[in-house]
């Protein structure tokens, strides 16, 4: 069987080298011909240094989402993903297209989706948009995250600490495996970080060291407390076991060193994902989809109680306004049959119903500019909202 492409999804803090690794990878790949297959995930983003084939910008306008629904940045971020999310079975039905091998052509399948994301990471791995769309992508081909992480800005032990608590968070959020990228590494190498992370000693000596030269917290902050030295020692201990499911490599982006590590550890966990995480997922997915299915009966046992189906059959509504002689029970018999019709036909999909509206709201609106991918936008200008997978 002919091996899925993985999917690497890029996160990190802004201006920890995300956009600047993204390029890196997909220039190592391209001149290991092995051709990637790229989207940008970040709509504020002005320029991207490499050729993305999907590209929200082009079907989604920021400014004027925030503009329209008179937002801020970040609310203008979530708000474009939340719109770009009801496209997600497009996007995926395009990834799915596109990892089939071309007869009409001798082009090879892409090995790896390389997506980048918003500098904002708490927009995208902490909202409902984030999770569909990497729900959406890990439900269909192996999928990696690689946290990048500043390596020169982490050095102390402090700021170490807090970005592996929130590369934790991360990890339980997205319930995916695992890269911590340590990038700029010709800048600072990033030996500290490993040796941190598989020995607890090391950690507290660094930590004893920042202490008595008085640079706790790094940067010159100095000072401290023994409060947050004990916290920080026992957080060491409790992250032990969260170290042991990760992957680390040091990268730097501007010279390329480490990058054939990275996809080494890229190969490492899109192997994890499938023996360990896959499993789960399609039981999650399953869980859920019965749920739904409990609770569209409930719903339907629900609506044909209030229609009293079952009782005695209940004359057509044209006849009973016939038999009646009271206009206004009329008027409300009438609009009661019209919600019951109604209620029909959104409750039984209220996804496929958000995403209608939200399709026919893009389409009224005129949210689309840009086109680097022309095909993408195409085909979501003229797919329906339950365009074929
Ligand atoms: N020395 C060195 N600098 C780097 C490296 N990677 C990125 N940089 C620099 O770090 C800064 C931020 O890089 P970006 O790639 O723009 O970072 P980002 O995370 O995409 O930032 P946002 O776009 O704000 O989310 C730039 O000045 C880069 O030149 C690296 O490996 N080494």
């Amino acid at each position: 069987m002919a091996q899925q492409p993985v999917a690497v999804v890029c996160v990190g803090m802004a201006g920890s080298g995300k956009t600047t690794f993204m390029q890196r990878i997909n220039n190592y790949l391209h001149i290991n011909k092995k051709k990637p297959y790229v989207l940008n995930l970040d709509p504020a983003v002005l320029n991207v240094p490499f050729e993305a084939n999907i590209d929200i910008r082009d079907s989604i306008n920021y400014k004027e989402v925030m503009k329209q629904y008179n937002l801020g940045p970040n609310g203008g971020i979530l708000t474009s993903l939340n719109l770009f999310a009801t496209k997600i079975d497009q996007i995926i039905g395009l990834l799915e297209k596109r990892a089939q091998p071309d007869p009409s052509s001798k082009a090879v399948p892409p090995q790896h989706f390389l997506v980048d994301t918003p500098g904002q990471i708490e927009v995208f791995v902490w909202s409902a948009s984030g999770s569909i769309l990497l729900e959406s992508l890990a439900s269909s081909f192996p999928t990696v995250i690689a946290y990048i992480i500043d390596t020169p800005r982490t050095h102390s032990c402090s700021t170490f600490m807090s970005n592996m608590l929130y590369a934790c968070s991360i990890l339980y959020k997205t319930k995916l495996p695992m890269i911590l990228v340590f990038n700029k590494t010709d800048v600072q190498d990033a030996d500290f970080a490993k040796d941190w992370m598989t020995d607890f000693e090391k950690f507290q000596e660094a930590l004893q060291e920042e202490e008595s030269k008085g640079v706790f917290g790094g940067e010159g902050h100095g000072g401290g407390s023994g409060y947050m030295s004990s916290l920080l020692n026992s957080m060491s201990l409790m992250l032990e076991e969260f170290y042991s499911h990760l992957e680390m490599v040091g990268v730097s982006s501007m010279t390329g060193e480490g990058i054939d590590e990275f996809f080494d550890a890229v190969e490492r966990k899109a192997d994890e994902f499938n023996r360990d995480y896959k499993p789960e997922l399609e039981r999650r997915i399953k869980e859920r989809q019965q749920e739904k299915e409990g609770k569209k009966h409930e719903d339907l046992a629900k609506v044909m109680e209030d229609m009293k189906v079952g009782e005695k059959p209940k004359p057509k509504h044209k006849e009973q306004v016939g038999q009646r002689q009271d206009d206004d029970e009329d008027e409300e018999d009438e609009e009661d049959a019209r919600e019951a019709d109604e209620y029909a036909d959104v409750r039984p999909d209220d996804d496929e119903a958000l995403q209608r509206r939200y399709a026919e709201e893009l389409r009224r609106q005129g949210l689309q500019t840009n086109e680097s991918d022309r095909s993408f936008a195409r085909y979501v200008a003229q797919s329906g909202p339950s365009a074929p997978r």
